[in-house]
């Protein structure tokens, strides 16, 4: 479902982290919010998933300000896989992914068919339908993520937000879920790091630096070697990947870093 970011201010602490975030994803869109540690991309995600009140600004899901939804119209809405990841939870590894079941049921209900088919069928598309039984808190960084990243299709939302989801994972498990979210077509709000697979799933990418948005366009518009200079302070080449002629970046890891503007 269409989102859109609207002039989105948000302040901790007494701070401006964002300022001025326009971002929109289309319908079925997947879109990337890059940048530096610290450039607000958690704090912009945060704002969409309801976290973080903003300051000024609003978010937009199919033209319904999400801030006027009740939590249950928003969790039908919005699924997200947060940064902050629990990892207490005395709970089955189905037991947690049934828990994005619960904006569909009244107050008490049991779970009814359609919900086992949610749970089941997300925790296959992670990998994990042999882990059902297993307790959350026994499981692997990389294992707890895609549980957690069923829970979130397990809810079945119009938006999915997802920040850095292919952390902990590794590069088999990163290769599955960036073809799953392109095999979903989803409307997605991704931070994501690895600027390699973000050229390679994002339709867009929004960069972020010093809160505020810098460039937006596809990953070839946004991701020059100018760009990666000016923003992330290295050296690198952009060139055609070899395999899928996405635009693939060649860092250069023994240049010395360039000084970058702050905020
Ligand atoms: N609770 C908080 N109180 C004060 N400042 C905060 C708080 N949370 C985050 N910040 C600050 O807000 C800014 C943006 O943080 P945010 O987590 O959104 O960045 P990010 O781009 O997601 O970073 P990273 O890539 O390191 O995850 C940072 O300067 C951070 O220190």
């Amino acid at each position: 479902m269409r989102t859109a970011i609207e002039d989105l201010d948000v302040a901790l602490s007494g701070r401006t982290v964002v300022s001025g975030v326009r971002i929109m994803a289309e319908e079925g869109e997947i879109a990337g919010l890059v940048g530096p540690n610290g450039s607000g991309k958690s704090t912009v995600l945060r704002t969409v998933y309801r976290h973080l009140r903003p300051h000024a600004g609003r978010v937009l899901v199919g033209g319904a300000d999400i801030r006027a939804l009740t939590a249950v119209q928003s969790a039908r809405q919005v699924a997200a896989l947060p940064q902050e990841r629990g990892t207490d939870f005395e709970l089955s590894v189905r037991e947690v992914v049934a828990m994005g079941r619960t904006p569909y049921k009244r107050a008490f209900a049991g779970e009814d068919p359609t919900d086992g088919d949610a749970v089941a069928a997300a925790l296959d598309q992670v990998g994990m339908a042999g882990a059902g039984r297993r307790r959350f808190s026994a499981l692997s960084g990389g294992e707890r993520q895609r549980v957690l990243l069923a829970r979130a299709l397990a809810q079945d939302p119009k938006v999915l937000v997802l920040d850095e989801p292919t952390n902990h994972l590794d590069v088999r498990h990163q290769v599955e879920l960036l073809a799953l979210l392109r095999r979903h077509r989803r409307t997605t709000l991704l931070a994501i790091h690895d600027l390699n697979a973000a050229a390679s799933v994002c339709d867009r990418l929004h960069v972020l630096h010093g809160g505020k948005v810098v460039a937006s366009g596809t990953p070839r518009e946004v991701l020059t070697a100018g760009l990666l200079a000016e923003v992330f302070g290295v050296r690198a080449a952009v060139v055609d990947h070899p395999l899928t002629g996405d635009p693939l970046i060649a860092f250069d890891h023994r240049a010395p870093v360039f000084p970058v503007s702050g905020r």
